[in-house]
C-alpha cells in the first residue's frame, strides 16, 4: 500500500460521515485498506447499536451520556442517528432538552473536536473565508445562536453551541435532513456571564458581549455572507435574547429563508397543543381566557399566534387581545408602564380594564392577582422562573374552571414554572398539563418546539419557499393540533416525531403554495415526494 493509500484509509475512518467502524465488510476493508486498523470482528449496525446502548446504560449520569453521544456523533454519524432514532423517548432527553442545557453550561469541559462553525467577533473580517470551505457545499439547514439566552439558563457564551448541534441532530432524526446538509453556527460576540469568562477552561472569546451598532454590523456581515454562500438555505434563529431575537427575525426574514424557533416554533407548538386540548374540554378557542407568564420572545410569540388563531375563528382583533393577559418581570403588562418593548405594547391592557380588580397589594399586579381576576382557562409559562406556578396560583385558577389547561414551557427542568405532578395534585387531577421539558409523568404532554421546527423546515425547503410566513406557522400549528394525542396526552408520542415532521411539512408546503411563496411545481409537492427525500440512517 502506498503512503497515500494508508492516509486515505485513516481519513475514511476519521470522517464521521464515512466511518462505519466495525460494520465495514471484509470486502470494503480490502478495497479501502482498512484491515489492521479495525478489529477483525465484522459487525452490523444493529450490533453496533447494542454495544453503544450497553455503554450508555453503564454510565453514571445523563451528562456523561450526553458527552458520550456527542463523541459518537463526531465519530460515526450513521450509528449516532440510528441509535437516536431507534429509541427516541430514551435518547431525546439525552441529546436535547433537558440534558443539552448542562451540555451548554459545561461545554468547555467536554470540547473535543470541531463540529459546525464558531464565528467569533475577532474573526469578523474572515466570515466569507470560513464559509468558503468545500466541506460545506451541501449545507441546506443552518441553526445559529449567539448563546445569550440558552433555554432558561441565560448567557452561556460559546457554550451555547450545544443548542444548534442538538436542534440539527433532530432535523436529521425527525425531518431526514442528511447530516452533511446541516450546519450548526455559534456567533461568539463574547459573554456577560462572568463565571464563564473567568473559567480557565472556557473555549469562547473572553470579552464582554459586543452590543449595539457593532453587533448589528457583525450580524449584517454574517447574513450577507450566508446568503451569498448558501442561496436557498433555511436558517433557524435560536436562543437569542429578547430584543435581538425580534430584531433579527424582522430584519432578515425577507432576505433569508428563516424563522425564529423560540418566537414562532414555540408559538406554533403551544397553539397546536391548545387546539388539541380544547377538543377535550369542549370550550371553543374564542371563549378561552389566557394568562401568559413571561412576555419575552416565546411568550409574546405565543400570544400573537393565539390572536391570529382566534381571529381566524371569528373574533375581531381587539376581542382576541382582550382575552389574553401577559404578566412579566414588572407584573401585569399595562399600557401605562414606561418603555415597554414593542412586542409587549401589543399585549398591554388599558389600566381602565382593571379598575374593579381585587388586589392583594398596592404595587404592581402579580401573577396571583391576575389569575384571581381573569379566571383564566389557560395558563402558559415562558418565564424561565422555576416554581413560579405555586400552589396558591394554581388553586386560584382551578377554583374557576373545571379543566384548567396549564403549560409550564420553560426549559430545562430546573427552569420549569412547576412540576407537573404538583399541578395535578393541586387540581385534584383536573388539570390538562403540558411541559417544555420531559418529566416522565403519565398523562403529561411534552409541549416542545421539536414538534414543529423539523416539519416547518422540511416543508419550507420542499416547497422552495421564498419566505417562512406567519401563515405557514399557523398551518403547522393546526396540523399539529389535528394529530391529537393518545390517552390523556395532547400530542402524538415522541416515538412518532418523524411522522409528525412529515405531516407538518406537507401542511406547511401546501400553505406556501396557497400564499404564492413556493417556487416548485405544485405537482411535485406530494407527501410521497417529500417522504422520499428524507434520509434514513443506514450505511451506504
Ligand atoms: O430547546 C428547547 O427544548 C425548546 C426551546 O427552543 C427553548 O427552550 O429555547
Ligand atoms: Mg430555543
Amino acid at each position: 500500500m502506498s503512503p497515500a493509500f494508508h492516509a486515505a484509509a485513516r481519513a475514511l475512518l476519521a470522517d464521521p460521515l464515512t466511518n462505519k467502524g466495525t460494520a465495514f465488510t471484509n470486502e470494503e476493508r480490502e478495497t479501502f485498506g482498512l484491515h489492521g486498523l479495525l478489529p477483525p470482528h465484522v459487525g452490523t449496525l444493529d450490533s453496533q447499536i447494542e454495544r453503544r446502548m450497553r455503554a450508555l446504560e453503564g454510565m453514571k449520569d445523563d451528562f456523561h451520556r450526553y458527552a458520550f453521544l456527542r463523541e459518537l456523533q463526531d465519530s460515526n454519524e450513521v450509528l449516532f442517528q440510528a441509535l437516536v432514532q431507534r429509541d427516541l423517548p430514551r435518547m431525546l432527553p439525552l441529546v436535547y432538552t433537558p440534558t443539552v442545557g448542562e451540555g451548554c453550561e459545561r461545554f468547555s469541559e467536554i470540547w473535543r473536536r470541531p463540529r459546525g462553525l464558531f464565528l467569533s467577533y475577532p474573526n469578523r473580517d474572515r466570515i466569507a473565508d470560513i464559509l468558503a470551505d468545500p466541506a460545506l457545499d451541501r449545507v441546506k439547514v443552518i441553526v445559529v445562536s449567539d448563546g445569550e439566552r440558552i433555554l432558561g439558563l441565560g448567557d452561556q457564551g460559546a457554550g451555547g453551541m450545544g443548542i444548534p448541534i442538538g436542534k440539527l441532530a433532530l432535523y436529521t432524526a425527525c425531518a431526514g435532513i442528511h447530516p452533511a446538509e446541516v450546519l450548526p453556527i455559534l456567533i461568539d460576540v463574547g459573554t456577560d456571564n462572568a463565571a464563564r469568562r473567568e473559567d480557565p477552561l472556557y473555549v469562547g472569546w473572553r470579552n464582554p458581549r459586543i452590543r449595539g451598532a457593532e453587533y448589528d454590523a457583525f450580524m449584517e456581515s454574517f447574513v450577507a455572507a450566508v446568503a451569498d454562500r448558501f442561496p436557498g438555505v433555511l436558517l433557524q434563529w435560536e436562543d437569542f435574547a429578547g430584543k435581538n431575537a425580534y430584531d433579527l427575525l424582522e430584519r432578515y426574514r425577507g432576505r433569508l429563508l428563516s424563522f425564529n424557533d423560540d418566537i414562532q416554533g414555540t408559538a406554533a407548538t403551544a397553539v397546536g397543543t391548545l387546539l388539541s386540548a380544547i377538543r377535550r374540554t369542549g370550550t371553543p378557542l374564542t371563549e378561552q381566557r389566557v394568562v401568559l407568564f413571561g412576555a419575552g420572545a416565546a411568550g409574546s410569540g405565543v400570544a400573537e399566534l393565539l390572536v391570529r388563531a382566534m381571529m381566524a375563528d371569528g373574533l375581531a382583533e381587539a376581542e382576541a387581545r382582550a382575552r389574553i393577559w401577559a404578566v412579566d418581570r414588572d407584573g401585569l403588562v399595562l399600557s401605562d408602564i414606561p418603555r415597554l418593548p414593542p412586542q409587549q405594547q401589543a399585549l398591554a391592557h388599558d389600566p381602565a380594564d382593571i379598575v374593579d380588580w381585587t388586589r392583594t397589594g398596592a404595587n404592581a399586579i402579580g401573577l396571583l392577582d391576575t389569575v384571581a381576576n381573569v379566571r383564566p382557562t389557560v395558563l402558559i409559562g415562558a418565564s424561565g422562573q422555576m416554581g413560579a406556578f405555586g400552589e396558591g396560583v394554581i388553586r386560584a385558577m382551578a377554583a374557576g374552571v373545571a379543566q384548567p389547561v396549564i403549560f409550564p414551557l420553560s426549559n430545562p427542568i430546573s427552569r420549569a414554572e412547576a412540576h407537573p405532578a404538583d399541578l395535578l395534585a393541586w387540581t385534584d387531577g383536573r388539570a390538562i398539563v403540558g411541559t417544555g421539558s420531559p418529566f416522565g409523568v403519565a398523562g403529561v404532554t411534552q409541549v416542545n418546539n421539536v414538534y414543529i421546527f423539523p416539519g416547518v423546515g422540511l416543508g419550507a425547503l420542499a416547497s422552495g419557499a421564498r419566505e417562512v410566513t406567519d401563515g405557514m406557522f399557523m398551518a403547522a400549528a393546526r396540523a399539529l393540533g389535528a394529530l391529537g394525542g393518545e390517552g390523556a396526552t395532547l400530542l402524538p408520542p415522541i416515538t412518532r416525531l418523524r411522522e409528525v415532521a412529515l405531516h407538518i411539512a406537507v401542511a406547511v408546503a401546501r400553505q406556501a403554495l396557497v400564499e404564492g411563496v413556493a417556487t416548485v411545481d405544485p405537482e411535485t409537492l406530494t407527501r410521497e415526494a417529500i417522504a422520499a427525500g428524507m434520509w434514513e440512517a443506514t450505511y451506504p
